[in-house]
């Protein structure tokens, strides 16, 4: 029977997803090197499932337009029926899409954690072995970072200088905190934006932060935060997560505070997690100098940005870095690489699709399919140990053979026999 004909979507259930064998699952190729890498990436996805359950599971994908792709047909940069089809299937992956600086459209990729109310940035940072990376012990770095994905300066109410609706806005809060407003440097010049932060949006993220440490054992869950100076956006994020953890967790003050711990045995801990917090620009020094210190890292959207980048390069690059955006209630989530279209190398067959292939590694984690999910990991370690890599490895890796991205898919798929 074809795919088409058995396909069905995958729905939640009490709770927890119910994935038929299958499921139709929609995808966005993505603009600049997203083709590139969704065709060596689909290639890998089908040849793992297929081999892990022998054509009794496969994926039904469904393609959905956004970005350039979708302007071109279209003439909407994120079409409705796109949207719609991520509310229906529940589960997706996606490639990167382009952001203007500066004037033009916002980003389709905000957008879409957004509307579908995606509040999880989810994104893993562990060190495969062999891969060049700019530190000298890189296998210390193991953290898994929680972006808060639908707040802070991301919601992108903005003013632009100049504007006649800045003036209104400028004009209102002069009359209502005048105060505050001679604190704005240049006030004729100025462009303002609005860094909203909430008790709501941030505990549903410390909250599945938390459960994340408990059901994988982990050890401690660091808020990071820039609270010292935004006191009531990226301060409160701190002190909401520590009451989070002692409300939903029973968490305690650790020798006075303001560290929390969960005790072992509580609330199905199997071993004391600590909970912890650190400010934003020491953190991005400390995984550096001391990256075994943190373990599952809880942040806002605009610290989380920055923190994968410099993550990702701790451990070998952007061109290995995964990620999901989810929503732990609804079961809504689209999977994504961590970097961007990497628009100098398009439709050069170049690229790492190594992102994207353990995005779906994930994507094939969450709905339960672990035996395909590990052969991605295990294809992925024979690649790089054969030392059959992509650009970006093989400049900075002694004697390796040089593929291109469709070739590096290839590497993977040979490699999980
Ligand atoms: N979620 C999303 O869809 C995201 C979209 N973007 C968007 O992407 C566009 C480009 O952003 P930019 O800031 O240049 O960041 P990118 O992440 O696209 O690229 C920056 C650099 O990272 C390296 N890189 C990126 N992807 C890969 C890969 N697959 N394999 C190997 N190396 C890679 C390249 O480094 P080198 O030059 O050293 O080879 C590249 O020049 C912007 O419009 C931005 O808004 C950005 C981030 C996320
Ligand atoms: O949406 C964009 O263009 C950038 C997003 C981004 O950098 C990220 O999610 O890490
Ligand atoms: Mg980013």
């Amino acid at each position: 029977m074809s795919v088409a004909a058995t396909a069905q979507p995958i729905t939640m259930k009490a709770g927890k997803l119910s994935v038929p064998n299958t499921p139709i699952v929609p995808f966005i190729e993505g603009d600049g090197t997203g083709p590139d890498i969704w065709r060596a990436s689909q290639l890998v996805f089908d040849a793992v499932v297929k081999k892990a359950y022998g054509g009794e599971r496969q994926i039904a994908w469904k393609e959905v337009l956004a970005g350039e792709k979708a302007f071109k047909q279209t003439g909407e940069w994120l079409p409705e029926a796109t949207l719609e089809a991520f509310r229906t299937y529940l589960v997706g992956i996606k490639g990167p899409l382009t952001t203007p600086v500066g004037g033009g459209i916002r980003s389709l990729n905000v957008a879409l954690r957004q509307v579908l109310d995606l509040y999880t940035c989810l994104r893993p940072v562990q060190y495969f072995t062999g891969v060049p990376t700019p530190v000298k012990q890189p296998e210390l770095t193991d953290m898994v970072i929680f972006r808060e994905n639908t707040e802070d300066i991301y919601a992108g109410i903005e003013f632009e200088a100049g504007s006649a609706d800045c003036d209104k806005f400028k004009q209102l809060f002069a009359e209502a905190f005048p105060e505050r407003w001679k604190k704005v440097r240049f006030p004729n010049s100025v462009g303002l934006g609005l860094k909203p932060v909430s008790a709501e949006g941030t505990k549903r993220l410390v909250k599945a932060a938390v459960h994340y440490a408990i059901d994988n054992d982990r050890e401690s869950v660091t808020l990071v935060h820039k609270g010292n100076i935004m006191k009531f956006t990226e301060g409160a994020f701190r002190d909401w997560g520590y009451q989070l953890a002692a409300e939903e967790f029973g968490a305690q003050l650790l020798d006075g505070g303001p560290w929390h711990v969960i005790k072992k045995g509580t609330h199905g801990a199997q071993r004391d997690i600590v909970i912890k917090d650190v400010i934003a620009d020491a953190m991005l020094q400390q995984i550096l100098t001391r990256p075994a210190d943190y373990d599952v890292v809880a942040t806002l959207n605009l610290n989380g940005d920055y923190l994968s980048d410099a993550l990702a390069a701790c451990v070998g690059g952007i061109g290995i870095a995964p990620g999901g955006n989810i929503n732990y209630d609804t079961g809504h989530a689209i999977f994504e690489a961590t970097h961007g279209t990497a628009p100098k190398y398009a439709d050069q067959d170049k690229v790492n699709p190594g992102s994207v292939i353990l995005s779906g590694e994930m994507m094939l984690r969450h709905l339960g399919w672990t035996e395909a999910a590990d052969l991605i990991i295990k294809g992925l370690n024979g690649a790089i140990g054969a030392k059959t890599v992509t650009y970006d490895f093989e400049r900075l890796m002694d004697g390796a053979k040089l593929v291109k991205c469709s070739e590096f898919g290839e590497a993977i798929i040979k490699h999980m026999a």
